[in-house]
């Protein structure tokens, strides 16, 4: 699914955080978007997604006009958004957690819910090991999985992610990579969030960086040349 974002701006009240981001994502392209804390990375996914309404500019998928759309709309046209905090519900299950992600698909019978649960269980026997267990007793690690495997479970065709490998040891980390890799060569578009630029550079066809809300550079993710100047402006 190809993303494309024309001078999106978006405001806190009278605070101007994105200010007029350009971005195209082509179908199966994983985009790095990266910048120095609080430069409006995270509010620029809050607005793809429709959790924060853009004040001005357009946001296309495939061609057809999103901003506007409420989030559950947003999330039904096949955007799945994993936000840094993870969102694992209390009081929950882990399967209780899983099943939520059957919102963003609300035409599937049961048997297709079932089946893709199963698929979800046969990706992480972790999480069919525990998914009678309350969400929030999970590792950090685990809940991570829990809430990319949420997503999954809608089978999207565009995946926003937020930093998530944050605070999370390396073995796991890699683990959260093979799975996003996974969703590339499925064919997801994916915009990935992250400061562990490096880790995510291995996975990203191409990048943007960001600085008080607007893209300063855009590079090719195997491009030297083009990683030495990212890291550059993000040292600034
Ligand atoms: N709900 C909110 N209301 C008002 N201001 C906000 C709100 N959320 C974020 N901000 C402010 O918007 C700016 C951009 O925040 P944002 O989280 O988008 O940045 P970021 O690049 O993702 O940073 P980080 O890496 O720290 O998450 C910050 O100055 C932040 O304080």
């Amino acid at each position: 699914m190809m993303l494309t974002l024309t001078d999106i701006h978006t405001h806190y009240g009278l605070s101007h955080i994105v200010r007029g981001v350009d971005l195209v994502a082509e179908a199966g392209e994983v985009v790095g978007v990266f910048g120095r804390n609080g430069v409006g990375k995270t509010t620029l996914l809050k607005t793809i997604a429709g959790w924060v309404r853009p004040s001005a500019g357009e946001i296309r998928l495939d061609g057809e006009r999103i901003d506007g759309l409420s989030s559950d709309g947003i999330c039904r046209r096949g955007v799945g958004f994993v936000p840094e905090d993870r969102r694992i519900f209390p009081g929950l299950s882990v399967e209780e957690n899983l099943a939520l992600g059957f919102l963003q698909v609300p035409g599937r019978s049961g048997a297709q819910n079932r089946a893709a649960l199963e698929r979800i269980y046969a990706r992480f026997p972790r999480l069919m090991e525990r998914r009678r267990q309350t969400g929030t007793t999970l590792s950090g690690g685990e809940q991570q999985m829990l809430a990319m495997a949420r997503v999954m479970v809608g089978a999207p065709r565009l995946l926003l992610v937020d930093e998530p490998s944050e605070g999370l040891a390396p073995m796991i980390v890699a683990d959260i990579y093979a799975i996003i890799a996974e969703l590339k060569a499925s064919g997801c578009t994916i915009l990935l969030v992250e400061q562990n630029v490096t880790q995510a550079l291995a996975v990203c066809d191409r990048f943007v960086a960001i600085d008080r809300g607007a893209v300063v550079l855009s590079g090719t993710g195997g491009s030297e040349p083009d990683r030495i100047a990212l890291m550059n402006t993000i040292a600034l």
